[in-house]
């Protein structure tokens, strides 16, 4: 059921989906109503999350079963009088299902406010404590040791400071101080650490905050479907050409027994390190990260040319390519606002034909390309599909292996078969649900509502042929 408000567009971008979602060969195939109630939903279910929890367990360093067992330890000393169970995924078998429970009716609010910015009050809703570096606002008074109410600054207005924020905030919850206003304003260097911990969420879900290092990776379903897809064997090289920080790089390299190359790239240096870090941590040897722009990968030296280990690598020097492309990030829950504009919201599409036209370079003939994003809308997903058939006459779209969420959306001009071959979670196609771990009846009820409700997403598979 519907607790926040949906989420807030700006008008343009309000518009831009809504004829997104109304157009012709969609409003043709589910009716006026249907489609008027699908954007609805949309609307709905983006600005609240997901109903699972998803931990990926790093099956190289141990199995499903001891990582279950540890995991349920770790969450009974932050749940003692609550049982939260955690199933194994029955077609992604090193994938843990933990459901949110919410949203629950928190009638009590306290009278010391602590507004937090959008990011952070969106990690809240997903298990997370307040980080004290995300805290913009909190009530004069405040002290460590008090309760406090805690709202999400929804629309980015809220100076960093202030004693009161009258702007459009949402309640999240509320929680413990664990450091007074002047520890976290009146200070010279940047405060690190727990600033609120939350006692009574609107949501709730366990805080996987260094939990249990190198044995599980918090990674959403659609994520972890995606390595899957692309179904790497141990021995081959293989590339992720936008990688940070590296949660399906990990899960390639631990899916090929960390035997054969796995090459990360991402533009971005920070990033990068982070890919290098989070490797170490889960303890995969066989990936190499680089700082690099994406699009200017493929070695345009004549022959003979020495070739270094990193890119710009030779053409069709890849057995499998992953491009899981900048996006516009709109299927990304929970998000109360988006805050893009709309030229910003089409500009990904020219940047993710750039990467896909290098990706087709790199791939050896008989490889396989998979492309991905986080977003819900057309351009950037089957009319990307609809282009790189019409340009690359060497690409046939395959079937997926596991297929998990819906087909394709109409809307692109593409076949109904090639529809059937794409795999889009799409949050709309179910309805919003409450979750009391108490009264989730059967696995396969649970399994069914993980696999529904999970972030927007959208996976391609092609097969260059040879
Ligand atoms: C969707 S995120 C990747 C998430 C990552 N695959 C994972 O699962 O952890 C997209 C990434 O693309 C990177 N990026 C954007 N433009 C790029 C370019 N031209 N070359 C390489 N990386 C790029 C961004 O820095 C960002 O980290």
């Amino acid at each position: 059921m519907s607790v926040f408000p949906k989420i807030l567009l700006k008008r343009e971008v309000h518009d831009h989906l809504h004829n997104v979602y109304h157009n012709k060969e969609l409003v043709a195939n589910l009716g006026m109503v249907e489609v008027e109630r699908k954007f609805e939903r949309l609307q709905s279910c983006l600005s609240h999350p997901p109903s699972f929890t998803t931990i990926r367990v790093n099956t190289l360093v141990t199995s499903v079963e001891d990582a279950k067992q540890r995991l349920a330890e770790e969450i009974k000393k932050q749940f003692p009088d609550d049982v939260i169970p955690i199933h194994q995924h029955p077609n992604l078998k090193d994938l843990l299902l933990i459901p949110v429970i919410g949203p629950r009716r928190i009638q009590k609010q306290h009278s010391v406010q602590v507004i937090v910015g959008a990011q952070c009050g969106n990690a809240v809703l997903r298990g997370a404590h307040v980080y004290s570096a995300g805290i913009l606002s909190a009530s004069k008074w405040m002290k460590a040791g008090d309760e406090v109410s805690v709202f999400s600054d929804i629309r980015g207005k809220c100076r960093r400071g202030a004693v009161e924020f009258d702007g459009a905030k949402v309640f999240i919850g509320n929680g413990k101080a664990e450091l007074s206003r002047s520890d976290i304003f009146c200070t010279n260097s940047p405060v690190k650490g727990k600033g609120i911990r939350m006692t009574e969420a609107v949501y709730s879900s366990p805080s996987f905050d260094n939990m249990l290092p190198g044995y599980i990776y918090l990674q959403n379903l659609p994520s972890a479907v995606v390595s899957h897809v692309l179904s790497p064997q141990p021995g081959e090289r293989v590339l992720d050409m936008c990688a940070a920080p590296g949660g399906k790089t990990t899960h390639i390299a631990s899916l090929m027994n960390d035997e054969g190359e796995v090459i990360a790239m991402d533009k971005t240096a920070s990033k990068v390190e982070k890919i290098k870090h989070n490797a170490s941590l889960l303890q995969l040897k066989c990936i190499q990260a680089y700082c690099f722009n994406s699009t200017k990968a493929v070695l345009c030296e004549p022959k003979g040319m020495e070739q270094g280990p990193g890119p710009p690598f030779c053409p069709e020097s890849f057995d499998r390519i992953l491009l899981d492309a900048p996006c516009s990030g709109m299927g990304q829950r929970p998000n109360m606002a988006c805050l893009l504009s709309l030229k910003e919201l089409i500009s990904y599409q020219a940047l993710q034909r750039r990467l896909f036209s290098t990706a087709v370079e790199l791939l050896r003939p008989g490889g396989t390309l998979v492309y991905s994003t986080c977003t819900i809308t057309l351009a950037e997903n089957e009319e990307q599909v609809a282009w790189a058939l019409k340009t690359f006459s060497c690409l046939q779209l395959q079937v997926q292996e596991p297929h998990i969420g819906g087909e394709g959306m109409p809307g692109a001009g593409l076949s109904l078969d090639h529809l059937k071959l794409l795999q889009r979670f799409d949050p709309s196609a179910t309805e919003m649900h409450d979750v009391d771990a108490n009264k989730l009846k059967s696995d396969d009820d649970l399994v069914s509502l993980a696999d529904s409700d999970t972030i927007g997403f959208f996976i391609a598979k092609f097969l260059k042929k040879s």
